[in-house]
């Protein structure tokens, strides 16, 4: 089953500054089949962020087409969950406030709202945080927050802006081994935006390279799960995949 196709997608931009037209996004085709976890990556500029605001309808296309489970994309809605850079959450709503927002905007009741937070809270080691509010939270606890609240959703499609970028060295390799645990757990269709090769290839299951505003290459990498960084920062054929996803983003 195909859970997200871009046929010949394109967006072009109006630079008022410059006055002039900036073809972001030029002639994009890409099927995510249900389940999936497509990373990609790309030099800066070359159109990553536009892409995934796009499928999210936050930005509008200029050409193409957007299908999510074969339903065309006009505006941004619930089947697609988003995870940004920046954690986003409600900062007046505790924990499992945040977590359960989804759920009650989609009219589930409060007692089966509270269950499916704590469900997901308990997934992602968060049980002891429920009643606590975001401003409590180190960066790391807030992001991991950010990624339940959208799986709480149950959207069809999740799409991450480069959600580990903001935090620590250390708490992203945890982040990342977490991130690997759920999916493989619950296998959500993940499209994950980011500039780190390294992190594109440990938690994806193929990389596409973006190179100014077309797909350059797809990167399938068939590394065993479960993966954590102990084992695959020693592995050969970890670090042959990363340097091939690096050459060809070097080359774009
Ligand atoms: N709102 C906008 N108006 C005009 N041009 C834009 C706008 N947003 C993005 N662009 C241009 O579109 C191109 C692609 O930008 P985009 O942010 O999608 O790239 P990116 O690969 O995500 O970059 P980065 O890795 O630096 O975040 C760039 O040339 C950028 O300057």
């Amino acid at each position: 089953m195909k859970s997200l196709v871009l046929e010949h997608l394109a967006k072009t931009y109006f630079d008022p500054y410059r006055g002039t037209q900036v073809e972001a996004i030029k002639d994009l085709s890409l099927t995510v089949e249900e389940g999936d976890f497509v990373a990609v990556v790309g030099p800066s500029g070359c159109g990553k962020t536009t892409v995934l605001n796009m499928i999210a309808g936050f930005v509008p296309k200029t050409g193409g087409r957007i299908l999510v489970d074969d339903r065309e994309v006009s505006g941004p809605g619930p089947d697609r969950g988003v995870v940004f850079q920046s954690f986003a959450l409600f900062p007046w709503k505790t924990v499992r406030e945040n977590v359960a927002f989804g759920p009650k905007m989609r009219g589930v009741g409060k007692v089966e709202r509270a269950r499916i937070a704590d469900e997901y809270l308990e997934m992602a080691g968060l049980s002891h945080a429920a009643d606590r509010y975001p401003n409590e939270l180190s960066g790391g606890m807030q992001q991991r927050v950010g990624v339940v609240r959208a799986l709480a959703n149950n959207p069809d499609v999740l799409l991450m802006d480069e959600p580990f970028a903001s935090v620590d060295a250390q708490t992203r390799m945890t982040l990342q081994e977490e991130l690997t645990r759920i999916w493989e757990e619950r296998r959500p269709t993940v499209v994950f935006i980011t500039h780190d090769v390294g992190e594109a290839v440990f938690l994806a299951n193929k990389v596409v390279v973006l190179a100014r505003g077309n797909l350059l290459a797809e990167v399938d990498i068939s590394l065993p799960r479960p993966r954590v960084w102990d084992s695959l920062v020693h592995d050969n054929d970890f670090k042959d995949l990363s340097n091939q996803v690096l050459q060809l983003v070097r080359s774009a």
